[in-house]
């Protein structure tokens, strides 16, 4: 399928954007980046520590660069940070330069998914189920603004969510599938 766009992942923490997006690109032959990895990478310190020198704000000023900067890259699967549409500069480059797909889960898998991890700032110091709701009720229009696709992870496990997106996004590209 070398006709495909870049593939964008967005949605909420625990959604599988980075499981998920490792196993696409693998599975489509593609580069995988992750735009909190390469931060991290990048200032050699774990998110939490970049939440605690810069406080959210600086973080969020480097996710958009760096949105930008991978957005920018051709034939590329992309995790994005679960807080990147909050800003309306992501949301257009990600609509722009890519297709892109909401993984969408429940607050309940979120829970149980991110329990044992302390990698994520917004949820230490809180009660993690209230703290996404909230995220929840403001985010999941922005993600359905977004996207071109939505597509539940909640009831099945990554490698079957794979599937569902590549046969989407090969109908999306190509939709009548016609038999040459
Ligand atoms: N479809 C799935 N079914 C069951 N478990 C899953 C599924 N997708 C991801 N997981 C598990 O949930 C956990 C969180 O997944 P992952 O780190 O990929 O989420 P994320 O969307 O990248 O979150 P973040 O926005 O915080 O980076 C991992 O332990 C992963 O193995
Ligand atoms: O939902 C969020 O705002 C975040 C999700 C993670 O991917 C990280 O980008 C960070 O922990 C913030
Ligand atoms: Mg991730």
């Amino acid at each position: 399928m070398q006709d495909l766009p870049n593939l964008f992942l967005v949605g909420p923490m625990g959604a599988g954007k980075s499981t998920i997006g490792r196993l696409l690109a693998a599975e489509l032959s593609r580069d995988f980046v992750d735009s909190d990895h390469e931060i991290q990478a990048r200032c050699g310190a774990d998110i939490p520590w970049i939440f605690d020198v810069e406080g959210e704000a600086g973080f969020r000023e480097r996710e958009q660069q760096m949105v930008d900067e991978l957005t920018q890259r051709q034939g590329v699967v992309l995790a994005t940070g679960g807080g990147a549409v909050m800003r309306e500069t992501n949301r257009r480059a990600l609509r722009e330069r890519g297709t892109v797909i909401y993984l969408y889960t429940t607050v309940e898998q979120q829970l149980k998914r991110t329990a044992k991890d302390r990698n994520r700032p917004l949820l230490q110091g809180g009660n993690p189920e209230e703290i996404l709701r909230a995220m929840f009720a403001k985010r999941d229009p922005l993600y359905r603004a977004t996207a071109d696709l939505i597509v539940r992870t909640d009831r099945r496990g990554p490698r079957s969510v794979v599937g569902e997106i590549v046969r989407r996004v090969s109908r999306l590209v190509d939709p009548l599938q016609c038999k040459a």
